[in-house]
């Protein structure tokens, strides 16, 4: 049966994460579609979801102000989905917040504490050619923004598997029992380059 990646699109750059895994699938005829979701039938048509970088504040105030959040709640602990967040979204997964913020109703899944704006304000921003290719076969140069991003202050569990930290040991990447994906940076503003993608299709949506 054809899967169904859902990228959460209450705010954030959600349509680039829409673009890049629909070049994935064309690409490769993957028996998986995407959609946007705004509303809780919308999610609960989903095997996988995709929480997009932006505001963690905004997103967690929206999703709480229109119904969602208890939606999103059950569908990201229920453990037949998947999931992934990148930057806002891994700040929304997180189960700790180091710098706590009474604007983020985190949905409390992903067994980390996460340092928010952890590089510092928007100017501090920057881009990255980064080395995956322990995770990801072959990809030694990808090229990814870290935007106002959060980085991963420690594990809290044997379940986590740090994927990528810098050069300085701040990580950056983790996965939780293979079923949960939290990234600090963007991989989907990176000119169009659908190899990070591709992987989260193959790996979390597909299991392969
Ligand atoms: N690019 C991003 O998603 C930035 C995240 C933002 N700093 C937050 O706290 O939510």
């Amino acid at each position: 049966m054809t899967k169904k990646i859902g990228v959460l699109a209450l705010q954030g750059a959600f349509i680039e994460h829409v673009t890049l895994l629909k070049r994935a699938i064309d690409k490769h005829n993957y028996d998986v579609s995407v959609t946007t979701v705004k509303t809780a039938s919308q999610l609960a048509e989903c095997d996988s979801l995709v929480i997009p970088g932006g505001e963690s504040t905004t997103i967690s105030l929206i999703a709480k102000r229109t119904g969602l959040l208890q939606p999103l709640l059950d569908f990201v602990h229920d453990p037949s989905k998947t999931v992934w967040g990148t930057c806002a979204g891994l700040i929304f997964l997180a189960e700790k917040l180091s710098n706590e913020s009474k604007f983020v109703d985190s949905l409390d899944l992903l067994k980390v504490r996460v340092r928010r704006n952890a590089f510092g304000r928007q100017a501090e921003s920057f881009i990255q050619t980064c080395d995956f290719s322990s995770f990801i076969p072959g990809c030694t140069d990808f090229q990814v923004f870290f935007i106002r991003a959060p980085i991963i202050e420690n594990v809290l569990s044997n379940d986590v598997e740090v994927l990528f930290a810098l050069d300085d040991g701040s990580i950056v990447a983790v996965s939780q029992q293979g079923r949960i994906l939290g990234t600090s940076f963007h991989p989907e503003l990176s000119d169009n380059d659908i190899r990070f993608h591709d992987w989260f299709i193959q790996k979390y949506v597909l299991g392969l």
